[in-house]
């Protein structure tokens, strides 16, 4: 299947994608689904192509698969895991058995004492030592940050709520940037951590915790945690009505639908948290029910197999034109490239086609004054994944959005274009002649025919937000089905973090290394050395 994919993507490269754009065209290849448009028809993939995909999802066994995960089977075969983020924002309450227990009690429960907190803190009834909480700071890194500071982001029209803070990296500037303004007194601090043992959260809450002390009597009643680990959230002295739990079958990528997003509920309220939770149900919805040609998240899916393993373009730019997108890019990093950036099959075998690819990405315009050059004219090509909203928030200020509409449809006509030789040469005529216009015509040249998608929404809502993301993940799993992979497992990360455990007292000067290269040994003998 795959060398028919990689044969048929030979075959296509003398396409041009402008060809291909009968008038059926922008209709065939495209889905609507909860309100969005996904159109891929400025992409090579024709029905020819299109058909060898669908063979690799049938051959995938995808709905089987899919209908796997969204029962509670554990489809995370390495850690012997359900995984049932799709159960955290199934508001219908209908049953989700794992292991013959309906989850769906519990998850509404957490979600009620959720809504319950983030009430109390939002109207000053859960305060701190100096009154009502000004500013939330969520400590956390990975799936236990990026979520939640992406949607913070996202939902800035919607806060009502106290001001929220992100601290993720254990560079000590982190932690103290953010909370050198702060007063302790009216500061909440939220531990998220699933396993509570991440090296980089302990650290940084133990930094904050020591922070509060110093003013605050009580420091554990302005802290709270989200994890899966309550005897240690107990031992780090945060009130066991202050922890708000979730599963082992929530995946820390997949985990900001329920507490790891108590910062984002505190920041939009409890009602807009659940037009989210509905936006993203909404989409899973869609994704169990329909065909696959007009199923969005799948062919979101085929179109990135088209282009990475097909193609072989070994990276993917998301570019939202939306400037409170600006972490989605990050989010999509951990959600696409930890899920899929394996390099074995569930079984164990090798991969006979590339993992997923390099993810990537800014908010447009800004891109378009920093890499859209390479996109446009370097020797690489980056299928780009436009995003824009038909509507902003600043009504007052509606022409800005038109024009950053205009410039977003613009740059993946100009990608899909490109500009000939010729017209370079008549754009300069009248400037050169001779040899020297054909030289500077060189320059202007674009070589047109490079592959974007777009998506469409009507406006950044929560609800919209939440069919987004949801779109992503389901992207992701699909991807992952059909390249046979584990895309719930993340063994990648440890071996990093084990050897920095393993260093961290050879930097400081307590331990000697005996056991390192050379040239670890080297860097660390520079740096101690430069530590006075
Ligand atoms: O929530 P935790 O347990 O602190 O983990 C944080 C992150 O670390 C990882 O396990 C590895 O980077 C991620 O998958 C996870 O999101």
């Amino acid at each position: 299947m795959w060398d028919a994919l990689k044969a048929r993507a030979e075959a296509s490269e003398g396409l041009r994608i402008a060809d291909l754009l009968y008038a059926d065209r922008v209709r065939d290849f495209a889905v609507e689904a909860c309100g969005l448009r996904f159109d891929y028809s400025k992409t090579t993939l024709d029905a020819e192509a299109r058909e060898i995909l669908l063979g690799i999802c049938e051959a995938a066994d995808l709905p089987a698969r899919r209908d796997a995960m969204f029962t509670g089977k554990p489809i995370n075969e390495t850690e012997g895991r359900a995984v049932l983020h799709t159960a955290l924002r199934n508001l219908s309450g209908d049953p989700v058995e794992v292991g013959g227990v309906d989850v769906m009690p519990e998850v509404l429960e957490t979600l009620s004492l959720m809504e319950a907190f983030a009430t109390a803190v939002r109207d000053g009834s859960a305060a701190g030592q100096g009154g009502r909480i000004t500013d939330v700071v969520n400590i956390g890194i990975g799936g236990s940050d990026l979520g939640p500071a992406m949607a913070v982001q996202a939902l800035a029209p919607y806060h009502d709520g106290p001001r929220c803070h992100f601290v993720s990296n254990v560079d000590a500037a982190h932690v103290a940037d953010i909370l050198r303004p702060l007063d302790p007194e009216t500061t909440l601090v939220i531990v998220a951590s699933k396993t509570f043992t991440t090296i980089e959260t302990m650290t940084n809450a133990a930094t904050a915790k020591a922070w509060m002390a110093e003013v605050v009597h009580a420091p554990g009643e302005q802290f709270a945690a989200l994890s899966t680990a309550k005897a240690k959230t107990a031992e780090f002295g945060i009130p066991e009505d202050r922890v708000f739990g979730f599963a082992d079958w929530v995946g820390g990528r997949y985990s900001m639908w329920g507490p790891i997003g108590l910062s984002l509920m505190i920041a939009i309220g409890p009602e807009a948290f659940r037009a989210f939770l509905r936006g993203a149900e909404a989409m899973d919805r869609h994704f169990r029910s329909a065909e696959p040609l007009e199923n969005m998240p799948v062919m979101l899916a085929l179109v990135g197999l088209w282009h990475n393993q097909g193609c072989g373009h070994a990276t993917r730019a998301v570019l939202p034109y939306e400037q409170r997108l600006a972490r989605l890019p990050a989010y999509l990093q951990q959600l696409e490239m930890e899920s899929n950036g394996k390099r074995v099959a569930m079984d164990g075998t090798t991969l006979p086609v590339p993992s997923g690819p390099v993810v990537w990405g800014e908010p447009g315009t800004n891109g378009q004054h920093a890499f859209y050059q390479l996109i446009h004219q370097g020797t690489r090509v980056i299928p780009c994944e436009f995003m824009v909203g038909a509507e902003g928030h600043e009504e007052d200020l509606r022409h800005q959005h038109a024009l950053l509409i205009a410039n977003c449809l613009a740059q993946a006509e100009a990608l899909m274009r490109g500009r000939s030789f010729e017209e370079a040469k008549g754009l300069l005529g009248a400037k050169f002649d001779g040899a020297e216009l054909e030289r500077q015509a060189r320059h202007r040249v674009f070589p047109g025919n490079r592959p974007s998608t777009m998506l469409l929404y009507p406006k950044l809502t929560p609800e919209v937000l939440g069919q987004i993301v949801a779109l992503y993940e389901h992207r992701v799993f699909v991807e992952g089905v059909c390249l046979g992979i584990n895309s719930f497992d993340q063994w990648g990360v440890e071996l990093g973090k084990e050897l920095a455990k393993a260093l961290e007292p050879v930097v400081t000067g307590e331990e000697d290394a005996e056991d390192k290269d050379a040239s670890t040994l080297t860097l660390v003998s520079w740096l101690r050395a430069h530590r006075e």
